[in-house]
C-alpha cells in the first residue's frame, strides 16, 4: 500500500465535484493507495474573520495570527471545514477519520522563523506518524486540519501547504496539491514541469504571488527532503488527481534541477 497525501486547498474546497471524493476513493480500490487528506480553508477563516469585525492581514502568503485570530482559525479549521470534507467523503461511499494537528501531537509546531512578526504562525519539526497509520490500518482515509501543537500545549496556525509537506516528507509519500488554477501559470499558461530554479526566478520576478509561494516552496522543499514526486493540480478538473497519480500529464509536476532521481528528472532526461 503506498501513502498519497492529497491537499486541499480552501481556494476550491466549495468547488470541489463528487467525482473528485470518488477520485480519492478509486485510489484506494483501484491503484492500492491510502490517501491522506490536509486541508486548508483560508478564505473560509478571512469570511467569518470579517463578520466578526476581527482585521486579517497576510504576508507572503502567510496570515498574521492573534490569539483573537488563533480562537477563529481553529474553529473554521478543526470544525466547520474538517467535519465538511469528511461528510464530503462519506456522502461518496469512502470512510475518513477527521483529526487536527493537535490531536495525540500529531503535528508538532514551534513558531516560524521569519523575518516578520506573524504571531501565532508556526511551522511544524515533527509529524507523530502513529494516530495517522493507525486511522490508515483502520481502512478510513485520515483528514487533516492544519492547527498544530507544542509542547508546552500551546496552538499554532501553519499553512496547510507546509502541513501537507510536512506530512508527504514524514510519510515519504507524493504529495498532491489541490487548487483553484490549473497549475503554475506564466504568461496565461501551465508550466507542465517546473523547476526548483525556474520557480524561485519566478517568485522573485513577482510571477508567483499570494498563496502559491507557501505552495511552491511547499513543492521544492519537499522534493529537496527526498519525497519523489509533488505536483499542483485543478480540484475542479476531472480525473486531474487519477491522471496526475497515474503519471500522465495534468497541472504542474515539481523537478529539481540537481541531477537527483525523481520521476520528473528521469523523464526529462536530467539524470
Ligand atoms: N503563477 C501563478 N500561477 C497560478 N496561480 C497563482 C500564481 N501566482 C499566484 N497565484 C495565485 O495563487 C492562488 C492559489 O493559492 P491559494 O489561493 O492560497 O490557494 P489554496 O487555497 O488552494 O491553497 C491562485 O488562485 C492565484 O490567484
Ligand atoms: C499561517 C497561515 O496562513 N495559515 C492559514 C491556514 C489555512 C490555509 O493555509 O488555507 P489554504 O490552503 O486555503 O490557503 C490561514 O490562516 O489561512
Amino acid at each position: 500500500m503506498a501513502y498519497q497525501i492529497i491537499k486541499c486547498g480552501g481556494s476550491v474546497l466549495d468547488q470541489l465535484p463528487e467525482s473528485f471524493y470518488q477520485e480519492v476513493i478509486t485510489l484506494i480500490e483501484d491503484y492500492q493507495a491510502q490517501p491522506v487528506i490536509v486541508h486548508g480553508g483560508g478564505p473560509m477563516v478571512s469570511s467569518l474573520l470579517t463578520d466578526l469585525n476581527i482585521e486579517t492581514k497576510f504576508v507572503n502568503g502567510m496570515r498574521i495570527t492573534t490569539e483573537e485570530v488563533l480562537d477563529v482559525v481553529e474553529m473554521v479549521l478543526s470544525g466547520t471545514i474538517n467535519k465538511k470534507l469528511v461528510r464530503a467523503i462519506v456522502e461518496n461511499g469512502g470512510e475518513a477519520f477527521g483529526l487536527s494537528g493537535v490531536d495525540g501531537k500529531l503535528l508538532l509546531a514551534r513558531a516560524i522563523q521569519s523575518k516578520q512578526q506573524l504571531g501565532y504562525v508556526g511551522e511544524v519539526v515533527s509529524v507523530n506518524t502513529t494516530p495517522l497509520k493507525m486511522v490508515l490500518e483502520q481502512g478510513k482515509i485520515p483528514v487533516i486540519s492544519p492547527v498544530a501543537i507544542d509542547e508546552t500545549g500551546q496552538r499554532w496556525n501553519i499553512n496547510a501547504d507546509l502541513a501537507a509537506a510536512a506530512v508527504a516528507k514524514a510519510l515519504k509519500a507524493p504529495l498532491y496539491m489541490v487548487t483553484n488554477v490549473p497549475g503554475v501559470l506564466k504568461d496565461g499558461s501551465v508550466i507542465s514541469e517546473l523547476t526548483a530554479n525556474e520557480a524561485e526566478k519566478m517568485i522573485a520576478a513577482g510571477q508567483i504571488y499570494g498563496g502559491m509561494i507557501p505552495k511552491v516552496q511547499a513543492a521544492i522543499d519537499c522534493l529537496r527532503e527526498g519525497v519523489q514526486k509533488v505536483a499542483i493540480i485543478n480540484g475542479q478538473e476531472e480525473k486531474s488527481l487519477i491522471k496526475q497519480v497515474s503519471g500522465k500529464n495534468a497541472g504542474t509536476l515539481f523537478a529539481l534541477d540537481e541531477a537527483v532521481e525523481t520521476p520528473a528528472n528521469l523523464e526529462a532526461g536530467r539524470v
